[in-house]
């Protein structure tokens, strides 16, 4: 590490740190994901970092996290220029990261993952000693997250608390949040971040948040840069600009998708049937017990629950990557059993959640990806298990067009799109056919609001062409907007079921908290 000082030591006020970037510019091949990009991150403030899919806000934190090197381009911690080379250097410095994906070690507690990723962890450790000086930690904090069973066992919502609360633990002064709250409900966002934003007030913290909501960059930052194309577009004080003004710097002058009109159905056939379906989870006690619902042609029927109430492990059962203890389902009456040739036989397409994850091969092209549905059959597949490559990119080009997914080609590794770009291409594969049955969950998740305006149309779209659909969101805003019946799930069960016309946010977030 090399520190040069450039410019007067701007003496910090408190312990928190401040930190530019001047002329960040990444360079891959031959696209620029980020051009001669300067923000100024004062020590003690709240910044937020918006910009839509794709525009660059990951490579900019990657570039000052040290796990990318920037083409071009300098990062001065507390005025000094420091050249961060990897992310322990960064980490040294008091500079640390909360992913959108978690990190923890899933088969570890809570307790013993805190310890293991500290710096000066001793080679016997008392683990009584740090229990107890991990309580009186969180004595301090708004919240608890069981620290002594294993962190496979945690909602999602506590588990990004814990990412959090790690952070906060190792005593970083200059914390980067990726959509801290993507997972997290209305409430534990606002708890998280009204923590967050009381330790930047008292000057302890300096936060830059990479957020796709404007409700929480206007309730909580009182900064914010906007990136466009890779470009700094504009940026000021939160409290001086509007959300339009704020949008139209991250869109400029795109036009926005119309929320589609919804078609009125009657009589319409039941095609999803979920009857009795109980499953297991991950520890091997019952996370879905005796789910029955029914999902009829032209319905879109919400399933709206706190994360971690058995909505995953429902969506998995639908999947095939989750085997069920008991129960059946039913797609047009007929049995139907997750798999590749039933699913295409019966129509039955998803989008699970982390679909780079569940639903892509990461290092497989754009184009391999989005044939993953088609390249058994012409004019992609050539008979015995050979493809043809030239039908298989102009297919690809054909939905990479229409869904507008930023790639700068068909043969791109998945794995280098931005989030939001991989979430639109798995998106467009699955719903590039004729659909029956879909089944997605949390579909706009780190999304754009242009993006999410674009997918939302495409899944109406779906209903009103005559598809069942499942949604599964922890978004109670999707699923008022999309659905017509809401199903609360809780603790793996379906214990509270309405028209979306005949109950309100209160009745359903009573449900979901467990008072039905
Ligand atoms: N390792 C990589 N190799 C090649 N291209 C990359 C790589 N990482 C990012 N890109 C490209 O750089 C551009 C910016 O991506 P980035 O992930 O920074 O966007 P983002 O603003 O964080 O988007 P999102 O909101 O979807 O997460 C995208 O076009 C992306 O495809």
């Amino acid at each position: 590490m090399t520190a040069v000082a450039t410019a007067p030591i701007e003496a910090p006020q408190s312990r928190a740190i401040g930190l530019e970037t001047i002329g960040m510019t990444k360079i891959f091949g031959s696209l620029v994901a980020l051009d001669d990009v300067s923000i100024n991150v004062r020590p003690g403030s709240f910044h937020a970092l918006l910009g839509e899919n794709g525009a660059g806000k990951s490579t900019l934190v990657k570039c000052i996290m040290g796990f990318y090197q920037p083409t071009r381009g300098t990062v001065l911690v507390n005025g000094t220029e420091t050249e961060i080379a990897n992310p322990k250097i960064a980490r040294d410095l008091g500079i640390g990261m909360v992913y959108q994906h978690f990190t923890l070690v899933p088969s570890l507690t809570a307790t013993e993952n805190l310890v293991i990723a500290r710096a000066d962890v001793p080679a016997v450790i008392d683990w009584k000693k740090e229990r107890q000086s991990l309580d009186a930690l969180f004595d301090k904090m708004p919240f608890r997250v069981p620290l002594n069973v294993p962190v496979s066992s945690l909602a999602a919502g506590e588990k990004q608390k814990l990412e959090i609360l790690k952070q906060l633990y190792l005593d970083q002064k200059f914390l980067i949040l990726d959509e801290p709250t993507s997972v997290l409900t209305p409430g534990e966002a606002d708890e998280i971040l009204g923590l967050l934003r009381t330790m930047t007030d008292a000057g302890d913290l300096t936060i830059l948040m990479i957020s796709h909501k404007f409700r929480e960059v206007t309730a909580f930052a009182d900064e914010f840069t906007v990136l466009r194309r890779g470009q700094r577009v504009g940026g000021g004080m939160t409290g001086q600009v509007s959300v339009q003004e704020m949008s139209k710097m991250m869109i400029g002058d795109m036009k926005l998708r119309e929320q589609a009109a919804r078609k009125e159905f009657t009589g319409q056939p039941v095609v999803l049937d979920l009857a009795g379906i109980c499953a297991d989870g991950d520890d091997g006690l019952p996370a879905v017990s005796a789910v029955n619902l029914k999902v009829h042609a032209g319905e879109i029927v919400g399933i709206a629950g706190v994360s971690g109430n058995g909505q995953s492990e429902l969506i998995e059962t639908l999947s095939g990557q989750r085997e069920l203890s008991d129960g059946r389902f039913f797609v047009h009456d007929k049995p139907y059993e997750p798999m590749r040739q039933q699913m295409a036989k019966l129509k039955v397409f998803g989008l699970p959640e982390e679909p780079l994850r569940n639903a892509a091969v990461p290092k497989m092209s754009v184009a391999e990806n989005l044939a993953f549905r088609s390249f058994d059959q012409p004019p992609i597949s050539k008979g015995r298990g050979w493809m043809s490559p030239g039908p298989m990119r102009a297919k690809a080009r054909e939905l990479i067009a229409s869904y507008r997914v930023k790639t700068p080609s068909p043969d791109e590794p998945i794995q280098n799109l931005s989030g939001g770009n991989v979430q639109r291409a798995i998106l467009a594969r699955e719903l590039s056919t004729d659909v029956d049955v879909l089944i997605v969950a949390n579909p706009c998740f780190g999304l754009d609001f242009a993006s999410i305006a674009e997918i939302r149309g495409q899944i109406m779209d779906q209903r009103n062409r005559g598809a069942a659909v499942l949604l599964v969101s922890e978004d109670l805003d999707e699923i008022l907007e999309l659905a017509d019946r809401v199903a609360v799930m809780s603790e793996g069960q379906i214990t509270y079921v309405a028209r979306t016309t005949e109950t309100d946010r209160n009745t359903i977030g009573q449900a979901m908290a467990g008072h039905h």
